[in-house]
């Protein structure tokens, strides 16, 4: 199975609103609610490929519960979450339904003790035994510590599980020194990690800080992938409008899938991107339609060159 760990567990609600204003009182015309947090909705895609994962990190109190039950509902993912004394955060993703652009909060989540940060650890290694692969996504809450990532990535290098590691600022930095198989870094995560603002000098950069394989996501312009074995850039066929919340996981999702299916780079990137607009186009936060991701697969551009070495 693939294991994605998320730390930070959340339950993700969706507001749509007529039109958000500053300083203005809104009425909701909807609300959707999801289990989430970023490891969480990368498994809710792979299980969607047909890929056995397990989800684990923690949840707790009343939000804990309810991201269970709806987790209980997702078929082909198997809970191992670890249970925390406090409350799993919300995170509220506020849809404009004038302009379609989403304003995001996401709460800081519950206080992890030294105790229930051990816990983690010892199932983490258990988990692992079974794993095929594994994924690190997200924040850390309170109490972990900010080298939790850079410790859970030697713990599966030195299990030989490949690791994907998606998080931002220094646990993302600590977490690069450790050598993880992929990094998935966005624009912003990927400039403040490196300090260059130019995405192919900054996807080296990061190469040469520890990752094995860096893939930028780098919004409506696709994907762009610095490896051992290539350079490529890959484009998603027309400018996709639409909900970017949780495309970042789906992408995520595409390069863990291919990865363990020992496809080449070029089709691991074409899927993953088909799968992050894919989601930008779905309604609903985080989902994507499978017609519309084929639809979008087989138009999807891959450019770049094969390394000599
Ligand atoms: O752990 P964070 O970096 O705060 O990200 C969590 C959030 O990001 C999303 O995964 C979208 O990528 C939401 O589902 C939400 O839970």
């Amino acid at each position: 199975m693939i294991l994605t760990v998320t730390l930070n567990t959340a339950l993700d609600i969706t507001y749509r609103v007529r039109s958000l204003r500053p300083h203005a009182s809104h009425r909701v015309s909807e609300v959707t609610e999801r289990p989430g947090g970023k490891g969480v909705n990368v498994a809710r895609v792979l299980a969607a490929l047909g890929h056995e994962v397990t989800v684990t990190g923690f949840t707790g109190g009343a939000t804990g519960r309810v991201v269970r039950e709806k987790l209980a509902a997702v078929p082909g993912v198997v809970d191992a979450l670890v249970p925390l004394a406090g409350a799993t955060r919300r995170t509220v993703a506020v849809v404009d339904e004038r302009t379609g652009d989403t304003t995001q909060l996401n709460e800081p989540g519950p206080m992890v003790t030294p105790g229930e940060w051990s816990a983690f650890q010892e199932a983490y290694g258990d988990l692992l035994a079974a794993a095929s692969a594994v994924a690190l996504c997200g924040s850390l809450p309170p109490g972990v510590p900010v080298g939790a990532y850079a410790g859970l990535v030697r713990t599966a290098r030195s299990a030989g599980i490949p690791v994907l590691l998606d998080t931002s600022g220094e646990p993302l930095r600590r977490g690069v020194a450790a050598r993880p198989d992929i990094i998935k870094p966005n624009a912003d995560e990927l400039a403040e990690l490196t300090g260059s603002h130019e995405p192919l000098r900054a996807t080296q950069d990061a190469r040469r800080r520890g990752a094995g394989a860096v893939v930028a996501s780098l919004g409506p312009d696709g994907l762009l992938a610095a490896t051992r074995e290539g350079r490529w850039r890959a484009t998603p066929p027309t400018p996709v409008r639409g909900n970017p919340t949780g495309a970042g996981d789906a992408a995520v999702a595409g390069l863990l899938s291919g990865l363990v299916e020992h496809l080449p780079w070029p089709d691991r990137l074409a899927r993953a991107t088909a799968l992050a607009a894919a989601t930008v186009r779905a309604p609903v936060a985080g989902e994507f339609d499978r017609g519309v991701y084929e639809e979008l697969l087989a138009r999807v551009t891959v450019s770049g060159e094969v390394s000599a070495a």
